[in-house]
């Protein structure tokens, strides 16, 4: 009989699933080390955020066939490291959507009236009633930051209550803004408007610190701010700067940049500041939902079965999925390398399959070229069972072709985003059986390998401006591993591609777009 370790608590109902077709064994206090003194013995492993899934414990798991993360987040696994040595990681995408959302709301009001620390008041044996005179959300404006399942839900209930709603969203579609009663705006006027701000997205190199001084700095002196989404969102030490000094008049926060939150100024403020211990998932029909949907996939994959909700791995037919997964992969690659090219949202994606590759079947690799195109905003939410929808729901028009008659590779696929900031085109083949290629870009061709961290300009093909580049990367200390450039005629207009040992600081792009003749410069992480 297969064995699985739940290590995080994990409502029974999960249990009692897993029990039909495996050995169940429940240890929720292993320390890093315990964990990967006994994984060897598991086909498979039940967490929620509280156990570190590392490169470590991947590496020990030599049994391991699944990850079931019982919530949304796999920020706590390797998903990397289970890929690379083919261990399934799977979610409950939607389990606790409603208990996040409900959580927020009630953060919300928590915040607006006081309520924790009145709590403590009266438990104190204080009747204080003049220092907890709190304010009404009706007719506030409530700006949500990341409008997904989670914002969309809090954006529903807030819209009954008679507020006000802004939305910032660069990936979701006017329309299905303007049905939840939202009004899509720039970061920049939602921090300058909005009452309450609320954050709804996930945790990114893009998103970390996106509430920092600065952006405090916009924020009305009477506005509040939740986070129910991740720790490190927001700056905690500025936060608590802020709050010290009245520049906004309350916080409630669930998720923290360390958890379990550690020595920390935020402990020191007073009513203005609400904190619960990482609980938006918390409630029993969350946890019920989550415990079924990993549970049941978990038992699946352990009979041999597909899961349904794989963050890593295509719900395919899997003779269908090994013919085809070095074209997913490659597929996957380029929809992730456009959608950054392309930047802010993408209205439309067409699919070319080209060559021999025009004779597949296209579907899934349409599918796989959705779920990179999206899992730049996205991250693990997206996958191969749900990027069609999600795609569809964000208004992205996906056209598909094919050209049987190019042959400069014997199979490439091409794929071009046509969004809000104009519109990219990338090419990408196999060499070999399944290394891939970008063969080209924006219709220049290249031949280059991608790479965790690159760079792509459009310039002006003119003698100087490669060494200039070299020049101004070596000034930031940022080691060229290689370097391409791709022209149709010389002088005329030429792209470089260059990968990068490390991630670009991110003042770097300024100084190269102030390099003459360059005209565009894009970083990307793949
Ligand atoms: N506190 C908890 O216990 C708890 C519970 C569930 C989920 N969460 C967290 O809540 C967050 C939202 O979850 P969800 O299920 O709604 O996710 P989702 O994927 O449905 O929605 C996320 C939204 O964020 C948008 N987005 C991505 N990058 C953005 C950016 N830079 N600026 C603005 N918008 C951006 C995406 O387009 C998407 O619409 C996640 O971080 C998740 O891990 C926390
Ligand atoms: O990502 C999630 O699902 C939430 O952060 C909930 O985490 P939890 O399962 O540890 O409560």
């Amino acid at each position: 009989m297969p064995k699985v370790l739940v290590s995080d608590p994990i409502d029974q109902v999960g249990i009692d699933i897993l029990s039909q077709v495996a050995q169940v064994d429940v240890k929720t206090d292993l320390s890093p080390d315990d964990l990967i003194h006994i994984i060897p013995d598991y086909d498979a492993l039940m967490i929620r955020s509280g156990t570190r899934v590392t490169q470590a414990v991947i590496a020990a798991g030599n049994q391991l066939k699944i990850i079931g993360r019982a919530g949304v987040g796999v920020d706590n696994v390797d998903v990397l490291a289970a890929t690379r040595k083919g261990i399934v990681v799977v979610n409950s995408p939607e389990g606790n959507t409603i208990a996040a959302a409900e959580h927020t709301l009630a953060m919300m009001m928590a915040m607006s009236r006081y309520i924790p620390a009145a709590n403590q008041a009266v438990k104190s044996n204080k009747w204080d009633r003049k220092h907890f005179t709190g304010v009404e959300v009706y007719k506030k404006t409530l700006g949500i930051v990341g409008l997904g399942k989670i914002g969309a839900h809090v954006a529903t209930v807030a819209r009954a209550m008679g507020m006000k709603l802004l939305a910032y969203d660069p990936f979701i579609s006017h329309e299905r803004a303007e049905q939840l009663g939202c009004r899509i705006v720039e970061m920049d006027v939602l921090l300058q408007q909005a009452d309450y701000i609320t954050l709804h997205i996930p945790k990114t190199a893009e998103t970390t610190h996106l509430i920092n001084a600065a952006a405090i700095a916009r924020m009305k002196p009477t506005a509040r701010i939740i986070n129910c989404a991740r720790g490190g969102i927001i700056d905690e030490a500025a936060l608590a700067e802020a709050l010290k000094e009245g520049k906004i008049a309350g916080a409630a926060l669930d998720v923290y940049e360390q958890e379990p939150l550690g020595e920390s100024p935020l402990r020191s403020l007073g009513k203005e500041m609400v904190m619960t211990p990482h609980l938006g998932a918390s409630t029993e029909e969350a946890q019920v939902n989550v415990a079924i949907d990993v549970a049941e996939q978990i038992r699946d994959v352990l009979l041999g079965l597909p899961a349904r909700s794989a963050v890593n791995i295509p719900g395919l037919r899997p003779d269908l999925l090994e013919q085809l997964r070095p074209y997913l992969q490659l597929a996957e690659t380029l929809g992730n390398l456009v959608a950054q090219l392309a930047g802010g949202r993408v209205e439309s994606l067409t699919v070319r399959l080209q060559g021999e590759l025009a004779t597949n079947q296209s579907q899934p690799i349409v599918v796989a070229a959705l779920k990179g195109l999206l899992s730049h905003a996205l991250q693990e939410r997206v996958n191969y069972v749900n990027a069609s929808l999600e795609a569809k729901e964000r208004g992205i028009r996906v056209i598909e072709t094919r050209d049987a008659s190019i042959k400069d590779y014997s199979g490439s696929l091409h794929l071009s985003a046509k969004g809000s900031l104009g519109e990219h085109s990338v090419t990408g083949a196999l060499l070999g059986d399944s290394e891939i290629r970008i063969t080209s870009v924006d219709e220049f061709p290249v031949n280059v390998p991608p790479n965790r961290y690159m760079l792509f300009t459009l310039h002006r093909d003119m003698p100087g401006i490669i060494g200039k580049i070299g020049s101004l990367l070596g000034s930031f200390n940022v080691n060229i591993a290689s370097m391409q450039v791709g022209r149709k005629i010389v002088r005329g207009d030429a792209v470089m591609v260059l990968s990068i040992d490390d991630p670009l600081p991110e003042r770097i792009l300024e100084e190269i777009l102030k390099v003459p003749g360059i005209r565009d410069a894009y970083t990307v992480t793949l």
